[in-house]
């Protein structure tokens, strides 16, 4: 369990003091694939640098599997750390080595007996997908492959949590869900946590089960994935999770805008549109519906523009009953 309490950490800078991080409170715990989301300057990759210590906090605790990070001496920080590895955006795989010696290299600095550090290093290109490219170097390999080779590399001492920096915003779509898959895998199959600092929603929306949400240094809504989804209620969230905005109440003069989001299923039983203009007889616009998969589930959502007459109250009422919907007004 990865536990964040009161984290605060300063940068002395020409213009001032940045506060990159503001009070800062979380808990992954174990076996969790949790994402941290914000946009550029949130302060997520501070975060994520102060859990293994390569950022020192200015304040607060930072406690891994029960130990406080920043009161260990030396050489306990270096065994921390091979518990807890870094994967980054741009791989910083050592391009003199093959990928052999790569994954080989920090089994090397634990001291490892060189052929059980070999043979390790094959099974985890085995695992990782690229068992033919142990004698290539870095410079022949795909953005993709690189990845691999570097997750195959943080996986060579056993670690208990694979944090992620922006592991896959320097690959294409198609490279980053297998990536994601091959991440998800790990954490099945070998019980590793994962922390995937991203500023992409879809990343979260495929692979992590908790999120947190950072903004200008402090987190403002954290929680399931599913449940900020349907239901995101910080400035920050919306934008991340409506990012083209919501339309503007006036675009249709006279009426209530209503955001409801439902599992996409449960609306196939009884349809809210239709039950709304049977049952209450109001008449609603669709203004935008989505559907998208969410942590392995489909979640929809749609826009409802609702004639503000004297039927209103009683279909907002007939919505907030409606069952498997989270709804809410929203105004412009
Ligand atoms: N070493 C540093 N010295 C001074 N300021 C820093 C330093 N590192 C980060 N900052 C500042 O701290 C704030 C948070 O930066 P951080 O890199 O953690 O954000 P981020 O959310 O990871 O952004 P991005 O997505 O652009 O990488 C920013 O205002 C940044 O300028």
């Amino acid at each position: 369990m990865i536990e964040l309490q009161h984290l605060t950490k300063r940068f002395a800078t020409q213009g001032g003091t940045v506060v990159a991080l503001n009070d800062i409170n979380l808990t992954i715990r174990d076996g969790d694939v949790y994402g941290i989301i914000g946009m550029s300057g949130a302060g997520k990759s501070t975060l994520v640098r102060c859990i293994n210590m390569l950022e020192r906090p200015d304040e607060g605790n930072v406690i891994v599997n029960g130990k406080q990070m920043q009161d260990l001496r030396a050489a306990d920080l270096r065994a921390a750390r091979r518990e807890i590895t870094m994967i980054f955006q741009q791989f910083n795989l050592l391009m003199q080595r093959t990928c052999l010696r790569n994954i080989m290299f920090p089994m090397e600095l634990a001291k490892a007996p060189g052929d059980k550090a070999e043979a390790r290093a094959r099974e985890l290109l085995e695992l990782v997908g690229l068992p033919d490219k142990a004698d290539a170097y870095p410079a022949q390999l795909s953005g993709g492959q690189k990845q691999r080779i570097a997750i195959a590399r943080a996986l060579a001492t056993d670690p208990k949590v694979l944090l992620c920096d922006e592991a896959t915003s320097a690959l294409d779509p198609n490279t980053t869900h297998a990536i994601l898959q091959l991440i998800q895998k790990i954490n099945r199959e070998l019980g590793i946590t994962v922390v995937i600092i991203t500023h992409q929603m879809s990343v979260v929306e495929e692979v992590c089960n908790r999120v947190a949400i950072l903004d200008n240094g402090t987190v403002v809504e954290e929680g399931e994935v599913q449940a900020i989804f349907s239901h995101p209620t910080s400035k920050a969230a919306r934008r991340l999770v409506y990012p083209a905005g919501a339309p503007q109440a006036e675009v249709l003069p006279g009426h209530k805008l209503v955001r409801v989001a439902f599992g996409g299923t449960q609306t196939t039983d009884k349809p809210l549109v239709a039950s709304l203009a049977i049952e209450c007889g109001a008449l609603v616009s669709i203004m935008a519906a989505d559907t998208r998969i969410v942590n392995g589930q489909t979640l929809g959502s749609m826009l409802l523009a609702l004639p503000d007459d004297d039927k209103a109250a009683a279909a907002l009422e007939y919505i907030r009953n409606y069952p498997g919907i989270t709804f809410e007004e929203v105004n412009g």
